[in-house]
C-alpha cells in the first residue's frame, strides 16, 4: 500500500501575512479530510517555523531545497540537518526550477538526497523532461535517467522515505496539463525504473505536478500510478488547495 500525498510548493511567494492566512484554514481543512491524504506545506525556508507553529496533525512541513553539504562554510545555504532540527519532515529535491536556475545537476541532486535523507528527512526527488525532450521522442529516457541518478545513493533502509515527483516541465505554471493517461503512462515508467535500481517500486509513492487544480486532479488522482500531486500556484490560496485535497479518491493505492 503507498501513501497519498498532495504537497503545496509556494516557491518564492509569501509573507508572515500569507502564513497567517492560509496555514490556519489549510489545517482545519485537512483535519476534516477522510480519505486518508497526507497534506505537506512547503514554504520559503524562512517561514517554516511559522508554518510549523500553526501544523499539527496530517499537515506536514517542508522545505523547497536543502545543500549538497553537510555543514560549514557555505554562505547562504541552508542545510538538510537544519531543517529537520526545526521540525520539517520533507525535503524537495531537483525541482526543475533549480535545474534550470541554478545549474543542479543529477550528481549534485544525488547529494542532496543523501544529505536530506542523512539528516532523517523525507525527500520528495523532482524530475521531468522539457518541451524540445518530448517532442524529441526523449521524455521516458530522461525521466527515468534522472530518476536512477538522483536517488543512485540511496541505501536499502531509505527507500521508505523517499517521494518522486513527475512534473513535465512544460506544464509547470503554464496552464497546460499531462492528459491523465500521459501522466500515468510515464508514473509507470518511473515505477519500472525504480524497480530496475533496487528500489521497493511498489510502495514508493510517486506524485504528479504541473498545472494541478481542483478541475483536473480528481482524473489525475484517479489513475492506479498516479498517489498525489506536487502543486505550486494552486497552493497559494486555501480553498483551492484543499479542493485538490479533496480530489484524492479514498481507496488505497497500490
Ligand atoms: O512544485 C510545483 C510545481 O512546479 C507545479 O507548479 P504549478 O502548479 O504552479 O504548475
Amino acid at each position: 500500500m503507498r501513501r497519498k500525498i498532495v504537497a503545496g510548493n509556494w516557491k518564492m511567494n509569501g509573507s508572515t501575512e500569507l502564513v497567517e492566512q492560509l496555514v490556519d484554514p489549510v489545517r482545519d481543512g485537512v483535519g476534516a479530510l477522510d480519505n486518508g491524504v497526507e497534506v505537506v506545506i512547503i514554504p520559503p525556508a524562512l517561514y517554516a517555523r511559522d508554518v510549523l507553529v500553526r501544523a499539527r496533525g496530517r499537515l506536514s512541513v517542508g522545505v523547497q531545497n536543502v545543500s549538497q553539504w553537510r555543514s560549514g562554510a557555505y554562505t547562504g545555504e541552508v542545510s538538510a540537518a537544519m531543517a529537520a532540527d526545526l521540525g520539517c519532515r520533507v525535503a524537495l529535491v531537483g525541482h526543475s526550477e533549480r535545474r534550470q536556475y541554478f545549474g543542479e545537476t543529477d550528481a549534485v541532486i544525488a547529494e542532496k538526497v543523501a544529505q536530506a535523507l542523512s539528516a532523517e528527512l523525507e525527500v520528495i526527488l523532482c524530475v521531468g523532461e522539457t518541451l524540445n525532450e518530448r517532442e524529441a521522442g526523449d521524455a521516458e529516457a530522461v525521466v527515468t535517467g534522472q530518476v536512477r541518478q538522483g536517488l543512485a545513493r540511496v541505501a536499502a533502509a531509505q527507500w521508505s522515505r523517499v517521494v518522486v515527483a513527475y512534473e513535465p516541465v512544460w506544464a509547470i505554471g503554464t496552464g497546460q496539463t499531462a492528459t491523465a493517461e500521459d501522466a500515468q503512462c510515464m508514473h509507470r515508467a518511473i515505477r519500472q525504473a525504480l524497480a530496475e535500481a533496487g528500489a521497493p517500486a511498489e510502495t514508493i509513492s510517486v506524485l504528479y505536478g504541473g498545472s494541478v487544480k481542483a478541475d483536473n486532479a480528481a482524473a489525475l488522482f484517479a489513475q492506479p500510478d498516479i498517489d498525489g500531486g506536487l502543486i505550486g500556484g494552486a497552493s497559494l490560496v486555501a480553498e483551492d488547495f484543499l479542493s485538490i485535497c479533496r480530489a484524492m479518491p479514498a481507496g488505497a493505492k497500490g
